[in-house]
C-alpha cells in the first residue's frame, strides 16, 4: 500500500477543498493518504484582515517527514503567476532531505487554484516541476485520461499538469464538480504509480 502525503497551502479555503478531494481520489486506489498543510507566514492579525480561512484541521507538516511517503502531491494557488511563497518557504527548506536524496523515486505531482482563468494556473504548476526534478521525484500529471478536462462546454480549471480551480476575482466560486473530480482522478492516478513504484 502506497504512503501518499497530500501536502498544501490555503489562504481562502479552495484548495483545501481541493486537497481532500485528491485525497479521496487516492484513497479510493489503496493508498494510505496523510494530508496536512505547511505553515502560515502572515502573522494572524493580517490574515485575520485580509480574511483567510483560518480553521482548517489537517495539521502541520514538518520538513523531515517528507521521506516518509512514496508520494508527495503539493497544492497551493497562484500568486502573481507562481505558487504560493508559503508553499515555496517549506519546500525551501529541503536541503537537508536532497542532500541524503531522500526523495528520489518518489511521486511528485500538484494542483493548483487561481482566481482567473488564464492567471497562472499552468505557471503555478510548471514552476513546481523542476524542484521535484531536482529532488528527482516521478512528476505525475493529470492525463487527458481524465476526459472531464475536455470541452468548452463551462468554464473549468484542470490541465495535463494538473488539477485546478478557479475562484473568481472575488473568491466566491468553490470547486465545481468537474474540478473536483479532476482532482479525485489526479489523487487516484498518483496512488497507483506510487504503487507500482513502491513494489
Ligand atoms: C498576493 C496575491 C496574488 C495573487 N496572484 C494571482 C495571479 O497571479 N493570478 C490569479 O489568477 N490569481 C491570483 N491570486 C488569487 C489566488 O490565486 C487565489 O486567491 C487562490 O488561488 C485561492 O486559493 P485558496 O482559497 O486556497 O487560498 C492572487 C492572490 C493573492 C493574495
Amino acid at each position: 500500500m502506497a504512503k501518499v502525503l497530500v501536502l498544501y497551502y490555503s489562504a481562502y479555503g479552495h484548495i483545501e477543498k481541493m486537497a481532500y478531494a485528491v485525497a479521496e481520489g487516492a484513497e479510493s486506489a489503496g493508498a494510505e493518504v496523510s494530508v496536512k498543510r505547511v505553515p502560515e507566514l502572515v502573522s494572524e492579525e493580517v490574515a485575520k484582515a485580509s480574511h483567510y480561512k483560518i480553521d482548517q484541521p489537517a495539521p502541520v507538516a514538518t520538513v523531515e517527514e517528507l521521506g516518509d511517503y512514496d508520494a508527495i502531491i503539493f497544492g497551493a494557488g497562484t500568486r502573481y503567476g507562481t505558487v504560493a511563497s508559503q508553499l515555496r518557504n517549506f519546500i525551501d527548506q529541503t536541503g537537508s532531505l536532497w542532500a541524503k536524496g531522500k526523495l528520489v523515486g518518489k511521486v511528485g505531482s500538484a494542483f493548483t487554484s487561481s482566481a482567473t482563468q488564464h492567471g497562472g494556473q499552468e505557471s503555478t504548476i510548471l514552476g513546481l516541476i523542476p524542484t521535484m526534478l531536482h529532488h528527482g521525484m516521478v512528476v505525475v500529471g493529470l492525463p487527458y485520461a481524465f476526459q472531464g478536462q475536455m470541452g468548452i462546454d463551462e468554464i473549468k480549471g484542470g490541465s495535463p499538469y494538473g488539477a485546478s480551480t478557479i475562484t473568481g476575482g472575488d473568491g466566491s466560486r468553490q470547486p465545481s464538480e468537474i474540478e473536483l473530480d479532476a482532482a479525485r482522478f489526479q489523487g487516484a492516478h498518483v496512488a497507483r504509480i506510487a504503487a507500482k513504484l513502491a513494489d
